[in-house]
């Protein structure tokens, strides 16, 4: 069978790097209000749960929104929810820039939050339309690594505007920079070929999501994105940070630059994970477990380690932490090898609710198991003890093994369903040679 001419062609590439780029303006607008705390404090006399109330606002929002936004996706086609999520950013930093109260704050940052999650899936489902399916799993990788570099331009020219103009003009600027995202995807974005696969324009949307949860491989892409990805999102969100400093007893200092082993570990794992679910698409769960495993194990050894853990371990640790990201992208290649065309953005779209909820879930109650082991304690106990993390943080072990079985239950049922298709045969039945592997 030929390829079709449009796949892997110059105009692939130009599509891939417009989307690109209005994913990584995205992810600058969505840390741009984290490195703006202070001044945030400031502008709206906020105490420390006000501030909170802002992040945690926008990551409901953010995962409330990837299952309405999927379907958008395969209704609408990519481009539009783009153009789109870059207005509603544009429209939401204008709102911050001129807000002076936390209820306008607030409304400014919904309207982030929601642009922004209008574009990663977005982006993700242009991939399988401009490429060959060789090429996916690695432009997965680097589409997620190059993207997160959008902090990158939060914590260096935003901060310094931010110094150097004041509020108002700081937050006009990444109005100004969505602008940028908007005419990237209007102007260089598009669609595709129109296919024999597009639905008709109708469809309802609990027809798409109700097809797409029915498969077998879409449920195995969301519990290995909620497994792998929410210790990161753990760690980095909100509890590594209090955990290295008064529970490990490490320096500020040292703790940042243990938590910068997070970008280091994303710009080499993506590439070798994604080079690796090219050549191994079938032992992709396997490359998922591992991680996962690593993961807990490294976690069980620093949380039973007798006093305070050593800081090569604590590297180790953080290392494996950090490998769960790229790891999660593995949740969206399931999406894509699974699912027909027409309901891709739909199921990448539940895909990525995975990691954010098991992470808004595990934030909070891990928070809530510091509390109340300080309330036993008496008064004057301190709240962020050695002995008190240990506790709160095994919790994580509770969701990894949710997922775990998650990922078993759904693998088992996705290989059925294959099988049924003739496109696997399971190991007992399998003759040396020729028949189709595991997934
Ligand atoms: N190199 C790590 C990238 C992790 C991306 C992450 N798995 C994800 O799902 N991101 C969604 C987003 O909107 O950024």
């Amino acid at each position: 069978m030929t390829k079709a001419e449009h796949l892997d062609s110059v105009r692939s590439w130009v599509v891939w790097a417009a989307s690109l780029g209005a994913y990584l303006i995205a992810v600058t607008q969505r840390t741009s209000f984290g490195v703006a705390g202070l001044e945030a404090t400031d502008r709206f006399d906020a105490t420390a749960s006000i501030l909170a109330t802002f992040s945690v606002v926008q990551l409901v929002v953010y995962a409330g929104l990837q299952i309405p936004v999927g379907i958008l996706v395969d209704r609408w086609g990519p481009r539009a929810m783009i153009t789109g999520g870059a207005a509603l950013m544009m429209v939401g930093q204008f709102l911050l820039a001129m807000a002076d109260s936390v209820a306008s704050g607030l409304v400014g940052r919904f309207f982030v939050g929601a642009g922004d999650a209008m574009t990663f899936v977005s982006v993700i489902r242009l991939l399988p339309i401009w490429f060959s399916g060789y090429r996916i799993p690695m432009l997965t990788q680097v589409t997620g690594m190059i993207g997160q570099l959008g902090q990158l331009l939060s914590l260096i020219p935003f901060v310094a505007l931010l110094h150097l103009w004041s509020w108002t003009p700081a937050f006009l600027s990444l109005a100004a920079l969505s602008m940028v995202g908007f005419a990237l995807a209007l102007v260089l974005v598009s669609n595709g070929p129109r296919t024999d696969e597009e639905p008709p324009a109708r469809v309802k949307a609990r027809t798409l999501l109700a097809e797409a949860w029915r498969e077998p491989g879409t449920r195995l892409g969301f519990w290995t994105h909620f497994t792998t990805q929410f210790t990161t999102n753990v760690f980095l969100l909100t509890w590594g940070y209090p955990f290295l400093v008064s529970g490990q007893g490490i320096s500020p200092a040292v703790a940042s630059g243990l938590l910068s082993i997070f970008v280091v570990v994303a710009m080499v794992a993506g590439p070798l994970l994604g080079a690796a679910v090219a050549r191994y698409p079938h032992r992709r769960s396997a490359i998922a477990f591992n991680i996962i495993g690593m993961i807990a194990l490294t976690w069980l050894v620093v949380i039973l380690w007798p006093g305070r853990a050593p800081i090569w371990m604590l590297v180790i640790l953080i290392v494996c932490v950090a490998s769960g990201g790229p790891a999660s992208m593995i949740g969206f290649d399931f999406v894509r090898t699974f699912n027909p065309a027409h309901v891709i953005g739909t199921a990448t779209g539940i895909v990525n609710v995975g990691g954010f909820l098991a992470a808004l879930v595990t934030v909070y109650v891990v928070g809530w198991l510091l509390d109340i082991q300080q309330r036993a304690a008496g008064a004057g106990a301190e709240l962020y003890s050695l002995d008190a993390f240990r506790w709160a943080l095994s919790f994580q072990f509770v969701m990894m093994l949710g997922g775990i079985i998650g990922m078993v239950v759904t693998r088992n049922k996705a290989r059925r369903a294959m099988a049924l298709r003739g496109e696997y045969t399971p190991r007992s039945q399998r003759r040396q040679g020729n028949t189709p592997g595991n997934r």
